[in-house]
C-alpha cells in the first residue's frame, strides 16, 4: 500500500521505531489522559475557534482515513489562545475509528477508549511558510481532538457520512463545499492539552494537542451502513460498531498533561 507501516501486526505501532526512530521520542502521541494526574494550569485561559469564514474543499480517502480539507490561503478559520502563542490555520479535519466491533478513540482517559476521535488540524502559517514545514517544527500544529461516542442521532454527522458513498475507495476525492466543522463541536471547550506528535508515521515532535473533555454523540444508525474503507484494515468502519469490549490500550505512554477546569 506504498507505506512501511499499519496497524497489523507485522507493521503495527509497537514496530514503527524501526524505521521510525522518533516513536521511542519523549513527546509522542496519543497517550492515556489521566485527569487526576492533569496538572490544573491557571495561565491556561480559553481556546477559541474562528471558523465561521472557513472554506471547506473536498473530502478524500487517503487508504488511512477520511479527510475534509480547507482553504489555508490566509486566516479565515482559525484557532487560538489556550496554550497558542498565535493563531493557527485550519488545514483539514480526519477520523480514527476502528476496525469491525472495537472503539478506535487515538487517546484514552483513564484506559477508556470511545468509538472514535475527530482530528481538526491546524498549523502556525505566522512562523513557517507551509503546513508540510510547520509539520517538521516543535511549534508548527496544533490540533483539536474530539472524541465521538455512540448515543443520539448527530445531526450534522450525515453531512460527512453521506459523501462518504463518494469517497468509497482509497485515492478518491470529491467536492465538499461549505461544510463548517463548527456543528461538530461539544458544548464545552474545556480541555487538556500537551505536547505531543503525529500519531502516524513520520511521527514528527510538531503537535500542540488540545484534547476536549466532552464528547460529541453520534448514533449507531449513522450511516445507515457501516462503511468498509478499502486499503487500510485499521479505519475499516465508519463509525465503527459499539461493543462494551474494551480495547486493551496499544500504546499509549502516560505523560504529564495540563488541563483547564
Ligand atoms: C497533524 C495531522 C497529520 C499530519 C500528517 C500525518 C498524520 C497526521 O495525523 S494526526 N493523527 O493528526 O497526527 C502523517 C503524514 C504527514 C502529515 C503531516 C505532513 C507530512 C509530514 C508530509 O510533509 C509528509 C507526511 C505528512
Ligand atoms: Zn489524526
Amino acid at each position: 500500500t506504498g507505506h512501511d507501516w499499519g496497524y497489523g501486526v507485522e507493521d503495527g505501532p509497537s514496530l514503527w521505531h524501526q524505521n521510525y526512530p522518533i516513536a521511542e521520542g519523549s513527546r509522542q502521541s496519543p497517550i492515556d489522559i489521566l485527569p487526576q494526574t492533569a496538572s490544573h494550569d491557571p495561565s491556561l485561559g480559553p481556546i477559541a475557534l474562528k471558523y465561521d469564514q472557513c472554506t471547506s474543499i473536498n473530502i478524500a480517502n487517503n487508504g488511512h482515513s477520511v479527510v475534509v480539507e480547507f482553504e489555508d490561503s490566509d486566516d479565515r478559520s482559525v484557532i487560538q489562545g489556550g496554550p497558542l502563542d498565535n493563531p493557527y490555520r485550519l488545514k483539514q479535519f480526519h477520523f480514527h475509528w476502528g476496525g469491525k466491533g472495537c472503539r478506535g478513540s487515538e487517546h484514552t482517559v483513564e484506559g477508556h477508549s470511545y468509538a472514535s476521535e475527530l482530528h481538526l488540524v491546524h498549523w502556525n502559517a505566522v512562523k513557517y511558510e507551509t503546513f508540510g514545514e510547520a509539520a517538521t517544527a516543535p511549534d508548527g500544529l496544533a490540533v483539536l481532538g474530539i472524541f465521538l461516542e455512540t448515543g443520539d442521532d448527530h445531526r450534522w454527522l450525515h453531512t460527512i457520512t453521506d459523501a462518504l458513498y463518494m469517497v468509497k475507495f482509497k485515492g478518491s476525492v470529491t467536492n465538499f463545499k461549505s461544510f463548517n466543522p463548527k456543528c461538530l463541536l461539544p458544548s464545552s471547550l474545556h480541555y487538556w492539552t500537551y505536547l505531543g506528535s503525529l500519531t502516524t508515521p513520520p511521527l514528527h515532535e510538531s503537535v500542540t494537542w488540545i484534547v476536549l473533555k466532552e464528547p460529541i454523540a453520534v448514533s449507531e444508525k449513522q450511516p445507515a451502513h457501516s462503511w468498509w474503507i478499502p486499503g487500510s484494515s485499521h479505519y475499516g468502519w465508519f463509525p465503527i460498531q459499539t461493543s462494551q469490549m474494551e480495547l486493551s490500550l496499544a500504546f499509549a505512554a502516560h505523560k504529564t498533561t495540563a488541563s483547564t477546569e
